[in-house]
């Protein structure tokens, strides 16, 4: 299990994460995403899933046609670890390339 980041590790990883915010009361971060259109949102959706599930770490996420938001958070270390900071990183590429 990944442990939850310290403030200093916390605000270190959140620096290099520019499209991720803080969700306020909850140790989380959260970002949303528009697309062109719903098929695009959906690709997008695919390819974090097969990432999530290969990674055994899972977003929560909200779909309403072309707009994804997002939240990571480690439920297992009830709050923020390394592997949110890996899944943000790989969903900015994602979203980068969509
Ligand atoms: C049993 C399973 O490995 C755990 O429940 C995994 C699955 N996906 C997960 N996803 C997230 N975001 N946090 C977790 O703690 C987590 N735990």
């Amino acid at each position: 299990m990944s442990p939850k980041l310290g403030d200093d590790e916390r605000a270190a990883a959140l620096a290099t994460l520019p499209e991720w915010a803080p969700v306020p009361g909850r140790d989380a971060i959260t970002r949303s995403i528009r697309f062109k259109d719903f098929n695009a949102a959906f690709a997008f959706m695919t390819r974090v899933a097969l990432k999530a599930e290969k990674m055994d770490h899972h977003p929560e996420w909200f779909n309403v046609y072309n707009r994804v938001d997002l939240t990571l958070s480690t439920h297992d270390a009830g709050g923020l670890s390394e592997r949110d900071i890996e899944l943000a990183r790989f969903i900015d590429q994602v979203a980068a390339g969509s």
